[in-house]
């Protein structure tokens, strides 16, 4: 099978910093899960950032949608970029709009109908618990709200492969479940989804997924224990496969 995306030896570094990310292998398969783990600092974020094509690798080769990224042309960006949904961090909700048009977004610049467009979204949004939320602006949602009205965003347009960085941090354990169901659901659908989280005691909530270990910029565990028999949430981490 094609990879979705494969790292080969991949480095990254900010500037002239030290490398953030240093000798990252492993392929994500259509349809895989992968939650990314680690401690605070070890570049989940970053190895976010080189799949939603924010930066490039420094050294080694990446390829994404059988793209060769480090060699593509600029232009050919935005095409693959359209294939990712993403949950920031931070959210980077766009203020100027209802919370009915932030998740509108991406089917509106896909060219669906208008009766379409109402009916997902009004769907999506009562999914998340924000239908009665639908004209409010971001900025005067809870972090919660907003971290769901994210969530709606990333996945309205069903994605080929959808990120998310640390989508459960303001939400309560219910609402945490409930999220990682609706990726479990667009998972199974076909999407491609990749999740960093500190959140633990979610993985098991996702039987089939790969865990990957990141400790300062590194693949944690040996390659191949990938899919050993699960272990307790604390101790169950493992590199993926090459
Ligand atoms: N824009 C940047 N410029 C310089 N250094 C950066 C930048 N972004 C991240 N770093 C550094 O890269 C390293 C990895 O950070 P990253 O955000 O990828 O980690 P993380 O595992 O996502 O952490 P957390 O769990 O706290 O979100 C850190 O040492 C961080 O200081």
């Amino acid at each position: 099978m094609e990879p979705l995306a494969r790292f080969e030896n991949v480095g990254l570094r900010y500037g002239t910093d030290a490398e953030v990310l240093r000798d990252i292998s492993f392929r994500l398969d259509p349809g895989a899960f992968l939650f990314l783990v680690g401690p605070s600092g070890a570049g989940k974020t970053s190895l976010l950032k080189l799949l939603y094509l924010d930066r490039r690798p420094t050294r080694g080769r990446f390829t994404l949608f059988g793209e060769n990224i480090g060699a593509a042309p600029r232009t050919k960006l935005p095409a693959l970029r359209r294939r990712i949904g993403v949950v920031f961090q931070d959210f980077r909700l766009l203020d100027h709009l209802s919370a009915f048009d932030n998740v509108a977004l991406p089917l509106r610049i896909g060219g669906v109908a208008e009766a379409e467009v109402a009916a997902h979204v009004e769907e999506l949004l009562d999914w998340v618990g924000l239908a009665r939320r639908r004209d409010a602006r971001p900025r005067t949602l809870s972090g919660g709200e907003q971290q769901r009205l994210a969530i709606a965003r990333a996945v309205i347009a069903r994605p080929d492969l959808l990120l998310a960085d640390e989508p459960t941090g303001n939400v309560d354990p219910e609402m945490a479940g409930r999220l990682l169901h609706l990726f479990h659901e667009l998972n199974r659908l076909g999407t491609t989804v990749v999740v960093a989280t500190h959140a633990l005691q979610l993985l098991p909530k996702v039987p089939a997924a790969t865990i990957m270990k990141l400790d300062r910029g590194e693949i944690a565990d040996p390659v191949g224990a990938l899919r050993n028999p699960p272990a307790p949430p604390e101790t169950r981490a493992a590199g993926a496969a090459r």
